[in-house]
């Protein structure tokens, strides 16, 4: 069995990855500061903890396990966030992954997969966006994320370290088997934050803005599936295992949806009414993100399987399981 290191796998996309890696019949090593993740989320493989700027503790997980591929999650992700303490995104996302870069070329590791993000591209020049689109983000967690494009170009041409970058849209949804989900703390993103407003832990959902040029001036995003995303991990690693070549690809659906119709699908689909206001834009939103994800489709056979409905469906269940006795009654039949 092939050990890949899951770096930041206790988190929720990294989670779902190595439940899809272990089926996939890999070993999944989880490597995490549990900052932001769950040590119970580890179910698929041994854990490491560790933070990805401690280059010795890496060195070690590196030695132990000799992984074939390293998967790259690790990171500060809220774009908010990055724009009141930048240095420290700077420090965790671009300084920590010089540390394993470096501590993996001295491994000899020359392969690696990574979390990149569509907030790589900025403002949107036109929709959907395909991998040429210009990259000028418009926030420090995007730019962060691009300055580590950047040295993997670099780590590539002169290292001949071989790299998948994933730019991914808006990640949501859950395991179908309930077993793990969403769990950010603070919440900021909009899927969980409409769920707890369904089951009565918020006094209701504001909307960002409606006054976008879009169908209803809410927001459009295009919402993967994780375990979607998860599948194209999987194919990153076999592709870069069978000695594929350096890439770049979006992942999306290629379907946008507004955020009202987010709103309106959640209270469908839960059966439940919640309080829905208006406040003004956030700061750094683009009008509307949607993935041309045709080069993932033909490179790496990525076919993404789930829509919105199973997108909220999915999370709708992992929420009530992780919530139990706290979810309210509801408040329609
Ligand atoms: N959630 C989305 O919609 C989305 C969209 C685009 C890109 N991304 C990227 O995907 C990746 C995973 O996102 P997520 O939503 O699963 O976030 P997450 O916070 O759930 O997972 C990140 C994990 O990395 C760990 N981590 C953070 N800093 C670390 C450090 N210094 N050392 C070791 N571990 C550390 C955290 O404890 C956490 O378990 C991130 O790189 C994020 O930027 C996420
Ligand atoms: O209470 C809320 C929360 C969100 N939104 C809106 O919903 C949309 C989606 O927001 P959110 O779920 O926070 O996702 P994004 O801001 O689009 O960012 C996510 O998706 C990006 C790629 O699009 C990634 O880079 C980020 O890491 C990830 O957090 C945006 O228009 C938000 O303004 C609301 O209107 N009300």
């Amino acid at each position: 069995m092939k050990n890949i290191l899951v770096v930041g796998g206790a988190g929720y996309i990294g989670s779902h990855t190595c439940l899809d890696l272990h089926d996939k019949g890999f070993q999944p090593v989880v490597y995490d500061n549990l900052s932001n993740g769950h040590r119970e989320f580890v179910k698929w493989g041994p854990f490491e903890e560790g933070d990805i700027r401690d280059t010795g503790r890496l060195a070690s997980v590196l030695a132990r396990y000799s992984p074939d591929v390293i998967v790259h999650f690790a990171a500060s992700i809220e774009v908010g966030e990055s724009t009141r303490d930048p240095i420290g995104f700077y420090e965790n996302n671009v300084a920590g992954t010089i540390s394993l870069l470096g501590a993996a070329q001295r491994a000899g590791i020359d392969k690696l997969v990574f979390s990149s993000t569509c907030a790589t591209y900025g403002e949107p020049q036109s929709v959907p966006m395909s991998e040429e689109h210009r990259q000028v983000p418009v926030n420090p967690y995007g730019r962060s994320k691009l300055m580590i494009e950047e040295m993997l170009k670099d780590a590539g041409r002169y290292l001949n370290m071989k790299s998948v970058v994933l730019r991914y849209f808006n990640a949501a949804g859950a395991d179908p088997e309930g077993r793990i989900g969403e769990w950010h703390e603070p919440e900021t993103h909009a899927v969980p934050i409409a769920i707890e407003a369904a089951f009565g832990l918020r006094d209701g959902f504001s909307i960002n803005g409606e006054d976008y040029d879009t169908p209803d001036g809410t927001c459009v995003r295009d919402f993967v599936h994780v375990m979607d995303l998860a599948d194209a991990h999987s194919r990153a690693v076999r592709h870069l295992i069978e000695g594929g070549s350096s890439l770049a690809l979006n992942l999306g659906t290629g379907r946008g949806t507004t955020v009202r119709q987010l709103v309106e699908t959640v209270r469908r689909l839960s059966g439940r009414e919640f309080p829905v206001a208006v406040r003004a834009r956030r700061d750094g939103d683009a009008a509307a993100l949607v993935a041309d994800n045709s080069m993932a489709r033909d490179v790496l056979n990525w076919n993404p399987r789930y829509g919105l409905e199973e997108i909220i469906g999915s999370a709708l269940e992992w929420h009530r399981g992780r919530l139990g006795d706290k979810v309210g009654a509801p408040t329609r039949a």
